[in-house]
């Protein structure tokens, strides 16, 4: 797995092993490197300035005292607004303090608000953070938000939990910072949830620990080479029968459009055919998409097709008896919208799902999984991983759950975090373009976990592109998604291509 992402435990666990071989404070003076030349990097020719460094109670505190020694003693002019909790401090953190202290940095204590600073550091807290912050802590933290220059986070940011990105507390706040160096390895919570507006680009500082010290990752962060075996070229004599039928099951009364955003999905992820069978009113055609094919569901043979079940499928029985019938048929299925609803309040269908012996992948947003699992959206939002996790073990199926940093999980309990996309994909129907992706996928042969990945990767980077060309985050619309998505696809076979 690259690009590996470790739980608080398995760090800890790698970081004990690891000091257990080093002479005391090694690894804190490397973290107080790594963070010195990060800031250095940023910092470029604006050194007129001084750097705020924020130190907490802890060895985060510690990492940062390093740090603002290094600095001093590059250069930089250094204020440190040290806060020393009433607690133990270890030898480390102490050392670190006297360093500091014997360098040029200036001990203060300032408010926030009383200088133009070049870079504010957030040492305050890292992953030994037990509960939210109240006080001093919580007003610096806040007042972190009115600076306008770089925020850089040692570790994480302060306030947030480094396992699963939620803001710790109800009403919590958390360090929004514009860069995150992250000490031994990387941590899921900097890319889910809170995680990605609030630790800004993160960069890893290993420590020069041995990778044998650590624990198998169960989570890393989504990348294209872990589909690109996927990617090859279409062969010259190739005809459309190769590429599979896709039909979209959905678009009840009044709500077609979510099945002609999915099925337009299809086209232009590669399907060789797509049909929509409808649950209201057949169209005659899509005019700027005449190459979709629409049917009745009613009547609509569903055999040898991979299915896209949900979009605008609403929650009648007749959306009900379809869903049944796509469950318990053979080809690989995708599971979105109306269809996980219908799904949630069926123990016989979540069942029948889990028995399916075809591809089966389940793409909900918050509220979806919430509802499939009997719990509140804010508690899968408090644990994104453990959430996407638990469903695909009950539907022995992939999950995709949707959102920043969406999460996608096998049932063996292996996710990946995707990295792509932007808050212009939070419109009506950029879901359902998703789900007609993923079922084209399948369609031309890749396994459930590799078309999810594909899918969720590809649809972000589309909209990254489209942000990139002006249109959009706001005002981006899910119909624009498609050929957006076709070109970063095509891209990416040119790139697989030998020479
Ligand atoms: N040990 C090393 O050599 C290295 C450590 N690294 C860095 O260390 C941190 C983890 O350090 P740790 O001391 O375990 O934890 P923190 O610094 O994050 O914070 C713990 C202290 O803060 C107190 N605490 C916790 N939450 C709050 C809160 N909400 N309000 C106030 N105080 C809080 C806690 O004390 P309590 O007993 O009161 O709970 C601790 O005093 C890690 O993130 C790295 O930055 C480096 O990896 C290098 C090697
Ligand atoms: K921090």
């Amino acid at each position: 797995m690259e690009n590996r992402l470790y739980s608080v435990a398995q760090i800890r666990a790698a970081e004990a092993a690891a000091a257990a071989q080093l002479e005391a404070g090694a690894l804190m003076r490397r973290a107080g490197q790594a963070a010195a030349d990060a800031a250095l990097a940023l910092l470029g020719e604006a050194r007129a300035r001084p750097v705020l460094v924020l130190a907490g109670p802890g060895n985060n505190g510690g990492d940062a005292l390093e740090m603002a020694a290094n600095l001093s003693e590059a250069g930089v002019d250094v204020v440190v607004l040290h806060l020393a909790g009433g607690g133990k401090v270890s030898p480390e953190a102490a050392q670190a303090l006297a360093r500091a202290r014997a360098s040029r940095a200036n001990f203060a204590d300032v408010a926030l608000d009383v200088r133009d600073w070049a870079l504010v550091v957030d040492g305050l807290f890292g992953i030994g953070l037990a509960r939210p912050l109240e006080g001093r802590y919580r007003e610096l933290v806040t007042g972190i938000d009115a600076v306008r220059c770089p925020v850089l986070a040692l570790d994480v940011p302060s306030g947030l939990d480094a396992d699963s990105g939620a803001v710790v507390g109800p009403n919590g706040v958390a360090v929004r910072a514009t860069h995150t160096v992250t000490f031994i390895g990387d941590k899921p919570g900097l890319h889910t949830a809170e995680g990605r507006d609030h630790a800004g680009r993160v960069d890893v500082a290993g420590l020069g620990l041995d990778p044998s010290l650590f624990e198998p990752a169960r989570a890393c962060i989504a990348a294209p080479a872990m589909f690109a075996s996927r990617l090859a070229p279409r062969r010259q004599n190739s005809h459309k029968g190769e590429f599979g039928d896709v039909a979209v099951v959905g678009g009840a009364h009044g709500m077609a459009g979510a099945a002609v955003l999915a099925a337009r999905g299809a086209l232009y992820a590669g399907a060789g055919r797509v049909f929509a069978a409808m649950l209201g009113p057949a169209l005659a055609l899509d005019a700027t998409q005449p190459e979709l094919m629409f049917r009745a569901a009613h009547d609509f043979e569903i055999a040898d097709r991979v299915l896209v079940l949900g979009p605008g499928m609403g929650g009648a029985m007749e959306a009900m008896r379809a869903l049944g019938a796509g469950i318990d048929g053979a080809t690989p299925v995708v599971i979105d919208a109306d269809g996980l609803n219908l799904l949630a309040a069926s123990l016989d269908l979540q069942e029948r799902v889990a028995r399916r012996q075809a591809g089966t992948v389940v793409t909900p947003h918050p509220l979806e999984a919430a509802r499939l699992l009997g719990i509140s959206a804010h508690e899968v939002q408090a644990d994104r991983l453990g959430t996407a996790r638990s469903l695909a073990r009950r539907l022995q199926a992939v999950v995709v759950l949707k959102g920043s940093g969406s999460v996608v999980a096998r049932p063996d309990g292996d996710v990946a975090i995707n990295p792509t996309g932007n808050p212009g994909l939070a419109t009506g129907g950029s879901g359902d373009v998703l789900a007609g992706v993923c079922g084209a996928l399948l369609a031309q042969g890749w396994p459930a976990w590799e078309a999810a990945l594909g899918a969720v990767w590809m649809h972000g980077a589309a909209a990254d592109r489209l942000v990139e060309e002006g249109i959009g985050p706001v005002g981006m619309t899910a119909g624009e998604l498609p050929a957006a998505m076709r070109r970063v696809l095509n891209g990416l076979v040119a790139k697989s291509g030998r020479g």
